[in-house]
């Protein structure tokens, strides 16, 4: 199931993001941006940096807290985002499970932590919603997967569509399919920005402005999402449509399929999904 969000329900919950980082911050303020949580209502931890906590709550008008001082919040937040990284993970969940009462809904973004791994190392079965969340959540245009754990309710199932479709498109899928999702969505923004950067150094080598050679990558990369999105043509009839016989762009593509380009963009995305199942495994490791 697809969808993308139109219209915008007030989620009238506390919800606490353990962990504060890049990704923590692109979901709060596509939330905030888009009125589905006030920012009273959102908690943001991290584990030390004191800055980032002022620069969040001046940012956002957010709470903010250290994990160790907030423990007591965490076990009276309805939703819990955990929202570390991989190898922060399992300290994290063993801490908190104790304090949790069975009705806590936990939010997981993180990277290859399956569900089972999560309820063991919390030592309990809590209801849990794994995520794969991208960054352009930041400005609305995320592209989310989803898979849930049985325990799950109705109300907080809901609870996290609402969340996820506030900041783009949200997809639910088994759970271990949410690593190939990984490889095209989660880690994909940072495919796209690979591309244009070597698009803007080409324009600069070539003689343009950086200025110019930005906006003109910017607006190609836009145009041709869009050009997909609003025709609803395939991309290889759109990349046609582009290329003249004998021309210049079938001289460019040849040359990027010299390096392989298409069947190195399937290795790349297998790489990433099997690169979070290695994350997943190191973790599950751990609790032996
Ligand atoms: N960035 C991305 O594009 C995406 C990331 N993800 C997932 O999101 C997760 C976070 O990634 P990202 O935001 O990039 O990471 P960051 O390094 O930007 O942020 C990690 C945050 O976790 C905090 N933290 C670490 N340990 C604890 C703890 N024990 N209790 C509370 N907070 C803690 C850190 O606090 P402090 O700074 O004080 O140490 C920091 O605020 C990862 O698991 C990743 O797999 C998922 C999809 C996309
Ligand atoms: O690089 C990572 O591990 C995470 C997963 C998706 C995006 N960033």
């Amino acid at each position: 199931m697809t969808m993308s969000q139109e219209q915008q329900t007030l989620l009238q919950q506390k919800i606490t993001f353990h962990g504060a980082g890049a990704m923590a911050e692109a979901i709060v303020r596509g939330l905030i941006s888009r009125l589905v949580v006030r920012p009273q209502d959102i908690t943001m931890l991290n584990r030390s940096n004191q800055k980032r906590q002022e620069e969040l709550s001046t940012r956002y008008a957010v709470h903010t807290g250290t994990a160790s001082q907030s423990l007591e919040l965490l076990s009276a937040s309805p939703v819990i985002v955990l929202a570390m990284k991989p190898k922060d993970a399992a300290g994290a969940l063993r801490e908190l499970g104790p304090l949790l009462s069975p009705d806590q809904l936990i939010v997981s973004v993180i990277a290859g932590l399956s569900i089972r791994t999560m309820q063991t190392l919390l030592g309990r079965k809590q209801p849990i919603a794994r995520s794969m969340p991208n960054t352009s959540s930041t400005i609305g245009l995320g592209a989310t997967g989803l898979a849930f754990s049985a325990e799950i309710t109705d109300e907080q199932r809901s609870t996290v569509m609402t969340m996820f479709e506030a900041v783009g498109i949200v997809t639910i899928v088994p759970e271990e399919k949410l690593e190939v999702l990984t490889g095209i969505s989660g880690s994909g923004p940072a495919y796209v920005y690979y591309l244009m950067e070597a698009m803007i150094a080409a324009g600069i080598r070539g003689g343009l402005s950086s200025q110019q050679s930005r906006d003109l990558t910017v607006q190609t990369v836009l145009g041709a999402a869009r050009m997909v999105q609003q025709t609803g043509a395939e991309p290889m009839k759109l990349r046609s449509d582009v290329t003249s016989p004998g021309g210049a762009t079938q001289a460019a593509l040849k040359t990027l399929d010299e390096g392989d380009f298409f069947e190195n963009v399937i290795a790349a995305v297998n790489r990433c999904a099997e690169r979070s199942r290695e994350m997943g495994a190191a973790l599950e490791g751990d609790l032996r």
